[in-house]
């Protein structure tokens, strides 16, 4: 796995009643995701316990990545993080860059690596949870080149929702969330884009095994009857 055994330093500078989580607080973001954590049992012996679990869950525009994620997290506890929602956030709260972040929206585009994993990475040391779904995140191989560099971790799983190209285009265009890229023109070049960048992600995980392909066309609840077993398979890896 790519997490290290945890430093004498980290081991001797814990408290015994600390909590796996505020162990983890105690840690550096790289430490956390390469860092077996190491705590006390009650019987005073040393365990080894709660390593993050990521899951990256990826399809094209509308494919129902962000319907099924709050399925998972209602079923399984995990935290979800949006790179769409972390992108809009940062447009309406008028952090650095949102000019462009918002024409490369419109233009259907990827946003700069870098803007997107700080992003990602703010959200992650935010959060109290240990596993984590990154939605609509890597899109492109430079996406999981710079979070892989950044965060120093790879994705335990990857979810890939495999949706026919009209259904996605019907499904957006009746999105209503009053979206600035759920439009014809926008979604067009989206389709584009998703198989020119993001597909050779999937490829990329595929070749190592991680990906799950999931048929996304069906109603919401018999997709994720797809998707359950991908959880309940890796508890014991996620507990
Ligand atoms: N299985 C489904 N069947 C029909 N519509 C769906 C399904 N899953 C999601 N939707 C709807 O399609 C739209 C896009 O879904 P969303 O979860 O936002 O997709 P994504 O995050 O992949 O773009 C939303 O309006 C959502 O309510
Ligand atoms: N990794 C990412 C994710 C999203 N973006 C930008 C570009 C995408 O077209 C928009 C919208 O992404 P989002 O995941 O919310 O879109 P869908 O839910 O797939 O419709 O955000 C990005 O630049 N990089
Ligand atoms: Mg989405």
């Amino acid at each position: 796995m790519w997490w290290r055994v945890a430093s004498s330093r980290f081991a001797l500078t814990s408290s015994r009643s600390s909590s796996v989580h505020q162990a983890a607080y105690r840690l550096n973001f790289r430490e956390f995701f390469t860092t077996e954590i190491l705590t006390w049992a009650k019987d005073g012996r040393p365990s080894t316990v709660k390593t993050p679990f990521v899951a990256f869950v990826l399809g094209g525009p509308g494919s129902g990545k962000g319907t099924q994620c709050t399925k998972i997290v209602e079923t399984f506890g995990f935290t979800h993080l949006s790179a769409g929602d972390l992108l809009r956030h940062a447009i309406s709260s008028n952090y650095e860059n949102s000019a462009m972040i918002l024409d490369t929206i419109k233009e259907g585009k990827i946003v700069p690596s870098e803007v997107t994993v700080k992003l990602i990475q703010r959200a992650i040391e935010s959060s109290d949870n240990y596993k984590f779904l990154i939605d609509g995140f890597p899109r492109s191989e430079e996406n999981r080149i710079a979070f892989e560099k950044i965060i120093g971790a790879e994705p335990n799983i990857v979810l890939f929702f495999d949706c026919p190209e009209e259904e996605m285009v019907k499904r957006v265009l009746s999105r209503n969330e009053g979206r600035v890229d759920d439009n014809i023109d926008t979604i067009k070049k989206r389709l584009k884009v998703f198989a020119a960048l993001n597909l050779p992600v999937i490829k990329h995980y595929s070749e190592r095994g991680k990906v799950h392909k999931i048929n996304a066309v069906g109603t919401v609840d018999d997709i994720f009857e797809q998707v359950r077993p991908l959880f309940t398979a890796n508890e014991k890896e996620i507990e």
